[in-house]
């Protein structure tokens, strides 16, 4: 008799050994069978995201088979169906199942180190995956798997600090490390600026060229940099032509979607978006202990959970800054000449609270948290209806940005969704009324406040 979960068990024990642990993580952890029907052969397996179905489709599901042969003798036809929703989806995996290892820049071949500054420990094994970024780690793992054909371009956007460079240069690492000839370069988008200023005015445009056009893999940081430069952005173009139609892999980060770019041209806009654009958001609080542990362990450093716990609750934006606390916690115990604990970090972060609260919130925050209680979406509360369950949360969301930000009136107007300043204006003189007259808006604007902890 063909027992479904134990033969599952045996294929992901079979996997875990043959990929390594991101991989794993990215492709497997999350993909489960939901049937198998004897008589047809079809095994339904439930996968996270429509971006991981093509995966699996295209890449596993023959191990799949070949793995059902090995265990029971038995023919298998995987149907693969999509889990709930994924949000923006893409997807992940290294073939290989060796590690990846780690290459120095400067085990480099000469010929590429003076464009390649990769940083040693932005690997994919030092990149703590999470909800917010494990579709970004799938698909980088994709890329890296397999460059050139699988998501080209791959475009990686979201926030400051959140681990966009450090996914960029783990494809770089992970190419060079099956490939050490490969010519990757990395390169900020300034950079691509300034060598081109300089190519035109050294007149060296053929080597300008021959740097970029010739690589087997080029990652351009922070692209939106390239926003209302016409000429540079007629280069890129021409650049991004020639390595796409040599099938050479391209990997752009920025902080916004291309379309959102200021001024970028609608050809590039388009090509950007032929391959896969993946977002990064915010971690969570078991994702940034997660990434505290590993950095500890790192750096050698014992640290109880009560005390990663509170390091990771101080910061929830940026993962800069959350090591950034961590070293400052470390600083302060050798100063003090103490061992680390919660009463240490919370002496030495102390002022960080302090500059958080200072440094005020955003509104889309203030947003996402009323659009959270009211049950309803940030979308909706940025849009034109007018019926009463989102004019009331518009209007108190509107009301709090003003009194919680320093934002003024026609900038929070812009915020929901381009409105006029005196739209704005009148929804704090409305809920300041209300507020001594109607006891529901006052209960929740109270437990609003408490939940932005202002
Ligand atoms: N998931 C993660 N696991 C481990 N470390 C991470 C993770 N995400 C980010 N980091 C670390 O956080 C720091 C900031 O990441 P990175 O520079 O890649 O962010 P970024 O999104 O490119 O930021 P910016 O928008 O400023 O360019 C780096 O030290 C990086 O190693």
């Amino acid at each position: 008799m063909f027992d479904l979960d134990k033969f599952w068990q045996f294929f992901n024990s079979e996997m875990k050994s043959r990929y390594s642990e991101v991989a794993y993580n990215a492709w497997f952890k999350n993909t489960k069978p939901i049937s198998f029907d004897k008589n047809t052969k079809e095994m339904i397996i439930a996968v996270e995201s429509p971006v991981s179905k093509g995966y699996w489709e295209k890449n596993l599901a023959s191990q799949l088979v070949q793995e059902a042969y090995a265990y029971a003798d038995m023919e298998i036809s995987p149907v693969f169906q999509v889990a709930g929703s994924g949000g923006p989806e893409r997807i992940v995996t290294p073939s290989k199942p060796e590690p990846v290892p780690h290459l120095a820049s400067s085990d480099q071949p000469d010929e590429f180190t003076k464009d390649l500054q990769l940083n040693s420990n932005y690997t994919f094994d030092t990149f703590v995956q999470g909800e917010g970024n494990k579709l970004a780690a799938g698909a980088a793992l994709a890329v890296a798997d397999n460059p050139g054909s699988f998501y080209n371009p791959l475009f990686i956007f979201g926030g400051v600090g959140l681990g966009k460079t450090h996914l960029m240069q783990a494809i770089g690492h992970q190419m060079l490390a099956e490939k050490p000839n490969a010519k990757v370069v990395y390169i900020q988008s300034e950079t691509f600026v300034n060598d081109f200023i300089n190519s035109i005015k050294n007149k060296t445009q053929d080597e300008f060229r021959e740097k970029y056009r010739t690589c087997d893999l080029l990652l351009v940081d922070d692209i939106q940099f390239f926003a209302k430069k016409e000429g540079i952005q007629e280069e890129f173009f021409h650049t991004f032509e020639t390595l796409y139609n040599d099938q050479k892999q391209i990997v752009m980060t920025s902080d916004r979607l291309p379309n959102e770019i200021p001024a970028l041209s609608e050809r590039l806009v388009s090509r950007f978006t032929w391959g896969l654009q993946v977002e990064i958001t915010p971690p969570d609080l078991e994702t940034r202990i997660a990434i505290l542990r590993k950095r500890a362990e790192a750096d050698g450093l014992s640290i109880d959970d009560n005390t990663l716990d509170y390091i990771a609750s101080q910061v929830d934006t940026n993962i800069r800054e959350l090591e950034g606390a961590l070293v400052k916690v470390q600083a302060h115990a050798t100063i003090e000449k103490e061992d680390i604990n919660i009463d240490l970090a919370k002496e030495a972060l102390a002022d960080l609270k302090l500059v958080q609260k200072n440094r005020g919130l955003q509104v889309s925050k203030i947003q996402e948290v009323v659009a959270n209680y009211f049950q309803t979406s940030t979308t909706e509360l940025k849009g034109k209806k007018r019926v009463k369950q989102i004019v009331i949360p518009r209007q108190i969301a509107m009301y709090l940005s003003r009194e919680l930000t320093d934002s003024s009136l026609p900038k929070i107007g812009q915020e929901f969704g381009g409105k006029d300043h005196t739209t704005v204006m009148h929804a704090c003189d409305k809920i300041s009324r209300a507020l001594k007259t109607d006891s529901e808006i006052k209960s929740a604007v109270y437990d609003l406040r408490a939940m932005l902890d202002h």
